[in-house]
């Protein structure tokens, strides 16, 4: 089938009529989507609204309850028939699906080494192949280094030539710009575009509505598990888009400023001349009783090492942390934790949760010796805790018994904050507190992080999201692992691009 013009209007993707249950829940009800072919097509909705598992039907991870998956207008293969669905869709996710431990040539042809009897992997022929590859692609990586020393960045570029080898032409992107500065959001935005142009098809997700503005030709906005719209993004503005997503028609509330912190209120954080060789070095910072201070800068900036020193999750090389008066012992997350510091850690996978115990048992896990004597739990204590975090932060789940493995990407970080909060610490660091959050609920994390601040709690977040440091007191830019410049609030977002990526220095 083809248009007036000559192009084929069979859709390259199809759901159709796609439902998709988790025991109680309903992931995705009756949902139908079609994506044409060569279009870089949106997928947005609230967290929990169904989008992962869209994806995990679109890339044949699990078989929908009802209706059926196409590409080109064919049935998509058996969910079994793993290379019949890498030669049509490759799913870069926001974590990574690359094996640290072999090489990026490795990598490449997993599941593809050896010659035709498929016993003998040739390495030579292998790395020869793999740098082909990667040069047909543009991609600028060493095919011998080890997968798990390349940076997010690398490793997307990685992930998407090795998508292309296969012979996929659509490609999904679930929110690729999430763990990525401003420079490299740029030069992968260029890589999409030029993807495009090469007739590859592509469904993007991502919390920033902006990004979609910039890449994305079609919409498709999921709610509570359903369709609500596919339009042009051209036709829809950001407040309907918002609206769609949320089922509202308020805009977004303007973010209030602060009373200001006095000079004379007592330094409840203090970093004293901290060095952490080959991430940063002589950082000097006091953050005050109730005082919220943001930290920015690139990726190589020092900031996110600086967070987890301070969370005690590294060990400086010199200098100190301290709480009030007292050093903090270095490197140990239990002594930066008895010292009254809360951390809201930059991976949730490795650093964050435990999927199989409940939401309650995650959010509860520093406080759970309050509940009850000698290591007993008293199970309506904790209950009532974890359901009085759901109402809080905002987490759509079953209930506060479901395990932290069936929330979705979004809901899992806010169970993150409530148990960071859950001790009422005097110092909470937070790193990327938004991540994969979606606009509606990073109103009421940050919320949630002002109002610890208002009671005392001094906060220190390290954040790359213009929207996380507006609710900041003043924001510190890191470059190179130093600290180079303080701005105070009502700073524009202009001052705070110019500092990070050095301009003016
Ligand atoms: N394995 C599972 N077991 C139980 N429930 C699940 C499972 N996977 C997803 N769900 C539920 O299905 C719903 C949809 O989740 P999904 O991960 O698709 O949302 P999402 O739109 O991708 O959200 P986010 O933006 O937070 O990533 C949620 O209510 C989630 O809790």
């Amino acid at each position: 089938m083809t248009d007036a013009t000559g192009a084929s209007t069979v859709p390259a993707v199809e759901a159709v009529h796609t439902s998709k249950r988790f025991g109680a829940t309903t992931a995705l009800h009756d949902v139908s989507m079609s994506i044409a072919p060569g279009s870089t097509h949106a997928l947005v909705g609230r967290n929990g609204a169904g989008k992962s598992t869209l994806v995990s039907l679109l890339t044949g991870l699990q078989s929908p309850d009802a209706g059926a998956i196409a590409f080109d207008g064919k049935p998509a293969p058996p969910v079994a028939d793993r290379s019949a669905w890498r030669r049509r869709v490759a799913c870069v996710f926001q974590r990574s699906t690359i094996i640290p431990d072999l090489s990026v040539a490795e990598n490449l042809f997993l599941n593809r080494q050896g010659g035709d009897n498929g016993s003998l992997v040739r390495w030579g022929a292998l790395r020869r192949k793999a740098a082909e590859l990667l040069q047909e692609y543009a991609v600028d990586v060493d095919p011998a280094a080890r997968a798990g020393d390349l940076g997010v960045e690398q490793r997307q570029l990685v992930e998407i030539a090795r998508a292309l080898s296969q012979g996929a032409r659509f490609i999904i992107l679930d929110e690729p710009t999430a763990r990525l500065d401003a420079t490299a959001i740029d030069r992968l935005f260029g890589r999409l575009r030029a993807l495009s142009a090469t007739g590859v098809t592509m469904l993007f997700i991502s919390h920033h509505l902006q990004e979609i503005y910039s890449v994305c030709d079609t919409v498709t906005v999921l709610r509570d598990a359903r369709h609500v719209l596919t339009a042009p993004v051209a036709d829809v503005d950001h407040d309907a888009l918002v609206a769609a997503m949320t089922g509202e028609a308020v805009g977004l509330t303007e973010v209030e400023a602060r009373p200001p912190v006095g000079d004379d209120t007592r330094v409840a954080l203090g970093l004293k001349d901290l060095t952490l060789h080959g991430s940063y070095s002589g950082i000097d910072v006091d953050v005050r009783a109730g005082e919220i201070v943001g930290v920015t800068g690139s990726g190589s900036s020092g900031k996110v090492a600086l967070a987890e020193t301070v969370g005690g999750l590294r060990r400086p090389t010199s200098g100190t942390v301290s709480v009030g008066d007292a050093p903090v012992p270095p490197g140990s997350v239990p002594a930066a934790l008895a010292a009254g510091i809360g951390l809201v850690p930059q991976d949730r996978h490795r650093e964050g949760l435990i999927p199989l115990l409940s939401i309650a048992e995650n959010a509860t896990l520093p406080i759970a010796g309050s509940f009850g004597r000698f290591g007993y739990v008293a199970p309506g204590r904790l209950r009532d805790t974890a359901r009085s975090f759901i109402d809080r932060y905002d987490i759509h789940a079953e209930g506060p018994s479901a395990p932290v493995s069936s929330l979705s990407g979004g809901n899992a970080q806010k169970v993150v904050l409530a148990r960071a909060l859950s001790t009422a610490p005097s110092v909470l660091v937070l790193i990327n507190p938004t991540a994969g959050v979606d606009v509606r609920s990073k109103e009421s994390l940050l919320g949630a992080v002002r109002a610890a601040a208002d009671t005392g709690t001094a906060v220190l977040m390290v954040s790359d999201e213009l929207d996380d440091l507006r609710h900041c007191d003043r924001v510190l830019v890191m470059f190179h692992g130093r600290v180079v410049a303080a701005l105070p609030a009502g700073w524009s977002d202009t001052d705070v691009v110019a500092a990070v990526e050095g301009v003016n220095r």
